[in-house]
């Protein structure tokens, strides 16, 4: 498998690949991913000149790690297949897909990757893909392209695209995402794939933008796409265990491992229940925040 296939990306943040002022040094702000876009933030008339600052970023600047993410155009453009090129050649570690509506979409853009890699001398199955879901079609198909490539680390869901073909609005409330939501993560989690939240756009809404994180948190999203530096500590803070999850975690690695050397199935930790079905969870809580630097423990 890739190393790079399970990281941790509880924020990954859209900029412009148009302004070359925000492309120079988003590190600063210590997202987990970057996404570098081609897409719908760039004028169609200047999607020549965005391909050229990308390719230039790609190759000079030192992200520090920071996941370069490019969000390429939909395969119903003229732009794709130029936009793969450029992101190869450049480096880019993942693309995504946007408007994917079947598993075909991303078998075609890995083609074209392979031929990319092969052209430029990256090593081939180096460049990662991931899939925004923006339409109903997409929606629906989920599993399928969950399932479509080795490549493909997970969906995310594209809320304003995707509430424009339901026919309805983004209220804040989330009703009109609900369904999506529950059916994109119950697809990705049958995959074995990773699931990222929408934007979330009104940027003076600080309060309902967490209210919003803490929600598709507990839905079982891995993170979510972002649009601006102010709400990546509000993500890292909700993705992130605290301390006293992390405390109770290793308590119930431990007393599992110990109970079960006892023939004992069932017992309690701080007065709740605990058998098997708790482990991997809390497994999961100590690998969340050791990849998130707060956990430096062996289990
Ligand atoms: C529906 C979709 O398709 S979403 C995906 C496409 N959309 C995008 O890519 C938009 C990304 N976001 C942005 O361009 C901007 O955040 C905007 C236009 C929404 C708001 O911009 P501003 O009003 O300037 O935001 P704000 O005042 O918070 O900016 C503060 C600082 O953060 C920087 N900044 C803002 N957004 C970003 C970003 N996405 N990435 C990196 N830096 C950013 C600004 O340049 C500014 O830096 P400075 O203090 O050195 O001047
Ligand atoms: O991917 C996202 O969240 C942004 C986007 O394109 C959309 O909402 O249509
Ligand atoms: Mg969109």
């Amino acid at each position: 498998m890739h190393p790079n296939k399970k990281r941790l990306r509880r924020s990954m943040m859209f900029l412009n690949c148009q302004k070359p002022g925000l492309i120079k040094d988003p590190y600063i702000y210590k997202p987990d991913s970057i996404m570098l876009d081609l897409e719908d933030a760039v004028a169609e008339n200047q999607k020549d000149a965005a391909r050229y600052s990308l390719f230039h970023a790609l190759q000079e600047i030192d992200y520090h790690g920071v996941e370069r993410v490019v969000r390429i155009n939909g395969l119903d453009t003229p732009h794709w297949k130029e936009d793969i090129r450029v992101c190869v050649a450049g480096g880019a570690d993942t693309i995504r897909i946007a408007k994917t509506e079947t598993a075909q979409d991303v078998r075609t853009v890995e083609e074209h990757v392979l031929a990319a890699e092969r052209e430029f001398g990256r090593p081939e199955g180096s460049t990662l893909l991931m899939a925004a879901l923006e339409s109903c079609k997409g929606v629906l198909n989920a599993l399928e392209v969950c399932q479509s490539s080795d490549r493909l680390i997970g969906i995310a869901l594209s809320g304003g695209d995707y509430t424009k073909d339901l026919q309805t609005t983004i209220t804040g409330t989330g009703v009109e995402l609900m369904g999506a939501r529950q059916h994109m993560i119950m697809a990705a989690r049958a995959a074995g794939v990773q699931c990222w939240d929408t934007v979330f756009t009104n940027l003076d809404d600080m309060e309902g933008f967490e209210k919003e994180t803490r929600m598709i948190k507990l839905m079982g999203f891995d993170g979510k796409s972002l649009v601006n530096p102010r709400q990546i500590a509000v993500v890292h803070k909700v993705f992130t265990p605290a301390e006293k999850e992390i405390v109770f975690a290793e308590k119930v690695v431990r007393e599992i491992d110990d109970k079960k050397a006892k023939g004992i199935g069932v017992f309690t930790v701080d007065g709740k229940m605990i058998d098997i079905a708790f482990y991997d969870g809390a497994k999961r809580t100590l690998a969340m925040a050791k990849a998130a630097g707060v956990y430096k423990g062996e289990l």
